[in-house]
């Protein structure tokens, strides 16, 4: 492939000399979240939300707590214009949400944009140029002098319209485009040069908000870029630095990451990474990934299900199952020792909670394999372990116990996950807890076999037994069921030691598991009664009959 073409990203930005600091940091606190589904991830779809959609997104974004929400580029559609008049005149706006509408630096779209909010009490104007020196040249036409003045004049007609609007509360948002690629000094001069022309004050800050519109480095320079910014924008306590990544090397989330440690006090971004090419960067794992460090996210995600689903329908795109956090495998492990460290890790859990007297949902976490406690967003430890031919004894085991109540003795487990194992390398499928279920019945708890059926009865002096084998009854007597099951054995010919036995209740009676030597062949079988001392002897019957078919065959 022609890699000769492609350059690397200080031969096409300078990046900023500094001393950093950015990574000795900790992010101890959530930055303000803004969400642009309804805007950068609207302009991104194939079918751009209508009006029912977007309704539907600002609720949920309301609903999950965000503060600031950009709800759409009022000139760019008749949609998007009818939308922000929607949140205009209808009173669904909470107080203390603050609606960002963004435009180009262009008058008639800045006009209209301010047609879009009157009546509102609040919102901020969001304007955008890009500033790179190959939009600069090959889109825009303007060199630096020129752009700036662009801006510049854009800026001024935006304050004098706000000024124009007492009835609404409007702040300034600016977006040098393509930040990440355009000279430090130049995006410097301008966000200067805005901070002064609107006035920033700590009461009425601007936002500069400096995106990474398409990747082209590693995170560690765009957060060297936003540091540098971070120390020499003017009036800082008057600015609020924002950063807005892209996805493009898929490196979204730790630009975001870098850029807070950096001096970013707020992230523009989609929920699950929606918007242009590779996406907006992903606020719902930005959010957990500091939720799971024990930073509050200030972002309900409690229910992380419902907020997939309609992220879903309104964007009419499906979120990967693996997505961080939200994607339907990601609490679930196929792998037999992964599933063995989660099994031992939740029991383990639950007895420290206990212990600590205190709810499992209140202690502290720390389950291998698992970031976070799937309950936290609304999942149950259901999906948590699945069974195919990757899988090893453990999970097999935990899934019985969770899904039927059984809970196989030792070994067992390790003879039955062969059985499973053979069983799902045959089909190349995944077994749900009732094949489990099936699959064990069939091969320890036979009712069918050359011994049929058993009886068996208490009497003063112990246990009897009477068991058909080969069209002939024996009986044998013993001082518990399966000594009564193995004399009546023994008298119809069937040499058969009682190794192990044991057993526990279950819904509806009881479960035994015998090992018995049958012939000088060890051989496990299970059975299940409403009375304990039957589900015994069925047990002992079971592993009976397993081991003469065997022979037989
Ligand atoms: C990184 C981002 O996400 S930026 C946001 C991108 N979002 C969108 O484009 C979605 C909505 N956009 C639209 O509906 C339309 O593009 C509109 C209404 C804004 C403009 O439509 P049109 O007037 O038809 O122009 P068009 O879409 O072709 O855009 C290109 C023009 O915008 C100019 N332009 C691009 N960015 C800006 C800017 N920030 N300020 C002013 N002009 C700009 C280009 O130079 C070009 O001008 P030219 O025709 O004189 O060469
Ligand atoms: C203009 C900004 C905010 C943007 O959408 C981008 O750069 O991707």
């Amino acid at each position: 492939m022609p890699h000769h073409r492609y350059r690397p990203a200080h031969e096409r930005v300078e990046i900023p000399e500094i001393r950093r600091t950015w990574p000795g940091r900790r992010i101890e606190r959530a930055p303000l979240w803004v969400p642009v589904d309804l805007r950068d991830g609207n302009q991104a779809l194939a079918e751009p939300m209508d009006t029912l959609r977007k309704r539907r997104m600002f609720d949920l974004l309301v609903a999950m707590g965000f503060k600031e929400i950009e709800v759409g580029y009022p000139s760019s559609s008749r949609t998007d214009f009818d939308f922000v008049r929607h949140l205009a005149t209808s009173g669904v706006v909470p107080d203390d949400v603050t609606p960002v509408v963004f435009t180009a630096a262009r008058r008639d779209l800045i006009e209209q944009t301010f047609a879009s909010i009157q009546g509102m009490p609040r919102a901020v104007v969001h304007l955008y140029t890009a500033t790179a020196p190959v939009w600069r040249d090959v889109v825009l036409g303007q060199d630096r002098a020129g752009l700036h003045a662009l801006i510049r004049e854009a800026a001024e007609h935006v304050a004098r319209l706000a000024d124009a609007m007492p009835g609404t509360a409007v702040r300034f948002e600016f977006s040098p485009e393509v930040f990440n690629c355009t000279e430090p000094d130049f995006v410097l001069e301008v966000c200067n040069g805005l901070t002064r022309l609107w006035d920033a004050s700590p009461d009425r800050p601007v936002i500069h908000n400096l995106p990474a519109t398409v990747e082209i480095a590693t995170p560690n320079l765009y957060a060297d870029q936003i540091e540098y910014m971070h120390r020499h924008l003017e009036r800082r306590d008057a600015v609020i630095l924002s950063v807005h990544p892209h996805n493009d090397r898929g490196t979204g989330v730790a630009c975001a990451e870098l850029a807070m440690l950096a001096g970013a006090q707020r992230v523009e971004g989609c929920l699950f990474g929606n918007g242009e090419r590779t996406g907006n960067v992903d606020l719902v794992t930005l959010a957990l990934n500091l939720y799971a460090q024990g930073v509050d996210p200030m972002v309900d995600f409690s229910d992380i299900d419902v907020i997939r689903r309609t992220v879903e329908e309104c964007n009419r795109l499906p979120v990967h199952v693996r997505h961080p956090y939200g994607g339907d495998l990601v609490y679930t492990a196929f792998s037999g020792t992964h599933q063995d460290a989660i099994s031992k890790g939740l029991a383990h859990h639950e007895r420290a909670a206990a212990e600590r007297g205190v709810p499992a949902g209140e202690a502290p976490w720390s389950v291998p394999y698992l970031p976070i406690d799937p309950a936290d967003v609304g999942r149950t430890y259901e999906a948590v372990i699945r069974v195919n031919s990757q899988s090893g004894k453990g999970g097999i085991a935990h899934l019985l116990q969770v899904h039927h109540g059984l809970d196989l003795p030792k070994a067992l487990r390790a003879e039955f996950s062969r059985v499973v194992q053979d069983a799902t390398d045959r089909s190349g499928r995944e077994a749900t807890p009732r094949e489990l279920l099936r699959l064990f019945r069939e091969a320890y708890m036979a009712e069918d076999g050359p011994v049929t059926p058993a009886s068996l009865t208490a009497g003063g002096d112990g246990f009897h037994c009477l068991v058909r084998h080969d069209g002939r009854e024996s009986r044998g007597t013993g001082a518990d069921p399966a000594a009564a099951l193995a004399a009546a054995l023994t008298a119809a010919g069937v040499a058969v030691e009682v190794l192990w036995q044991g057993g526990h209740p279950a819904e509806g009676g009881a479960v035994a598991y015998a090992r018995c030597r049958v012939g000088g062949t060890p051989v496990w079988g299970a059975g299940e009664d409403a009375d304990a001392a039957t589900a015994y002897t069925r047990a002992v019957l079971a592993a009976v009959n397993r081991a003469l078919a065997g022979q037989r065959r």
